[in-house]
Formats: structure tokens, sequence, C-alpha cells
């Protein structure tokens, strides 16, 4: 049976962008299997992340950049199962808006205890705004990924100052985070250079290597992952300013929370 005559079939697909995973091959109901449930690790601990911030009575910000995180994995859930433009952008678009959402957390990390900074808002509320417009007419993937690589730099270097300048003692966190996002970066590039030699060894080897080999799927779980421990490195960084003494704890000795003690804890 042709693809197109399958129950589950989404369409012909209308993204910009088709990944190097072969469609329709694990799941007559799902284009790109692995791409898509790799989304998980970015949807599942997120929210649990914003429960857990909304308990402690900790800024608002930081119930948003999980939230944030987890819209990301959503969408990419959506995306990557139906490859359709509009479930692109909802993938694509996210990323940059959550970005904005840490970019002000990491930011605005030694102002008063909630203080807005009008400015701010607004600078990364324009960009917003401006990415989204032109990303809508000119239908071109490497604006996006420049625009949302500026983001993540910025990221990087404020991040790097915090370790650098006011708490050293943040240093495994932050390059934990660093080196993680980086590694799925690194996977992604490989992913896209070399599709062709993958897709002809998993043509060639055992199923299971065709899923291990998947590296846009380890790119989802690696900046999930690395984004997950950006938040808590900032809400660490914030909590510690605030003098709310923030502790790390393990949930089933293996998963990272940030929990905090504040007087409006729940
Ligand atoms: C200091 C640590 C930094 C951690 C930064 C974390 C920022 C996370 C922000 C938002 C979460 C997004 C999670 C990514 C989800 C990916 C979903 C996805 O795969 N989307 C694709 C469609 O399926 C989309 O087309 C992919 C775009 C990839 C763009 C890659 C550009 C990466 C640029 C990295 C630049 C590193 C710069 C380092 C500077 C030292
Ligand atoms: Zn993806």
């Amino acid at each position: 049976m042709a693809p197109s005559d399958r129950p589950g079939y989404w369409g012909r697909p209308t993204s910009t962008l088709d990944w190097c995973e072969d469609n329709y091959v694990v799941s007559f109901y799902i284009a790109e299997f692995w791409n898509t449930v790799s989304n998980l690790i970015m949807i599942i601990p997120p929210i649990f992340g914003a429960i857990q911030t909304f308990r402690d009575g900790m800024e608002v910000r930081y119930v948003f950049a999980f939230l944030g995180l987890a819209a990301v994995g959503v969408g990419s859930w959506c995306f990557h199962m139906t490859l359709q433009y509009e479930m692109q952008l909802l993938d694509e678009l996210p990323m940059i808006y959550s970005c904005c959402v840490f970019v002000y957390c990491l930011y605005e990390c030694f102002k008063q205890e909630n203080t807005v900074h009008h400015l701010v808002i607004v600078i990364l509320f324009m960009f917003s705004v401006i990415v989204t417009v032109v990303y809508l007419q000119w239908k071109e993937p490497v604006f996006h990924q420049v625009m949302y690589g500026i983001l993540v730099g910025c990221l990087v270097l404020r991040s790097v100052f915090i370790v650098t300048w006011v708490y050293p003692w943040l240093q495994p966190l932050a390059y934990t985070s660093l080196t993680v996002f980086l590694m799925g970066f690194l996977l992604w590039n490989i992913d896209n250079i070399f599709c062709d030699t993958l897709r002809d060894a998993r043509r060639k080897l055992p199923p299971i290597v065709g899923a291990v080999t998947q590296f846009h799927a380890w790119w989802h779980i690696l900046t999930g992952l690395g984004s997950y421990l950006h938040i808590l490195f900032s809400l660490q960084t914030r909590t510690t300013y605030l003098r709310h003494r923030p502790k790390v704890k393990f949930i089933c000795g293996l998963w990272p929370v940030v929990h905090v003690e504040t007087d409006k804890a729940l």
C-alpha cells in the first residue's frame, strides 16, 4: 500500500524541512517516529519543573521558562509527527520565544525581587515579532537557525560571565548544561551532513542501529536536557542572589530539580 493510502497519513509533507529519518517506517500514524517520541524529554520534566517552581512561590518568569520549553517539545512532537508547515512553525517559533524568556531570566537575575524591566521586555518582544514576521514571509530555515543561535550565544556569554565573576561554584552546572547542549548541536550537524551515509548504514544493519543512529532525535534529547539544566542554573543563580537557600535534589537519585524555600512556598 502506498503511504498516501494508509490510515493515519497526515498528507504530503508541506514543511520546508524534512529530516534524515525515513518517513512512516515505524508507524502509519507518525511520520518520523524517533524524532517524535524523543520530544518527551522536552515535555514531561519541564512540566514538573513548572509545578515545583510555582509551589515554591518563585517568580512567574521561571514558570514561563519551564512551560516555554514544554511548549517547544509539544510543537516539535506535532511537527515530526505530521511534517506539515504549520506544525513546523509551532516547533520553531516557540524556540525563539522561550529562548527570549531564558535571556530575560538570566540578564535580570541580579535585580530586586519581583521588579520588571520594561525596556528589556520590549526589546525581546520586538525581536520575537520581527523574527516571526520575517520568517513567515521568507521561509528560510537558516534565518531561523541564525536568530536562534544569536539568542543561545547571548545565554552562553551571560552564563560564562556569571560563573567567572559572580558565582564560580556554579561552574559545574553551567558547563554541564553547555556541554550537553553543544553535544546535541554536534549530532544535529552530523545528522544533516552525513545523512546519505547514515541512511545507507541503517538499511544494511539491524533495526536497533536504525533507532540509535537517529541523531536528530538525540539532538532533541540532549538539547532538552541542556535547556532544562540551563533553567536550573538560572534559577539557582536567581535564588542564591535573593538568599532563598536553593537546594539541588535528585529525584530517584537521578533527575535534578531545584527546591527553594521562600515565604510563599505552598
Ligand atoms: C549555556 C547553555 C545554553 C543552553 C541554551 C538553551 C536554550 C534553549 C532554548 C529553547 C529550547 C529549545 C530546545 C530546542 C528544540 C529543538 C527542536 C527542533 O529540533 N527544531 C527543529 C525542527 O524540528 C528546528 O528546525 C531546529 C533548529 C535547530 C537550530 C540549531 C541552531 C543551533 C545554534 C546553536 C548555536 C550555539 C552557539 C554557541 C556559542 C558559543
Ligand atoms: Zn526536531
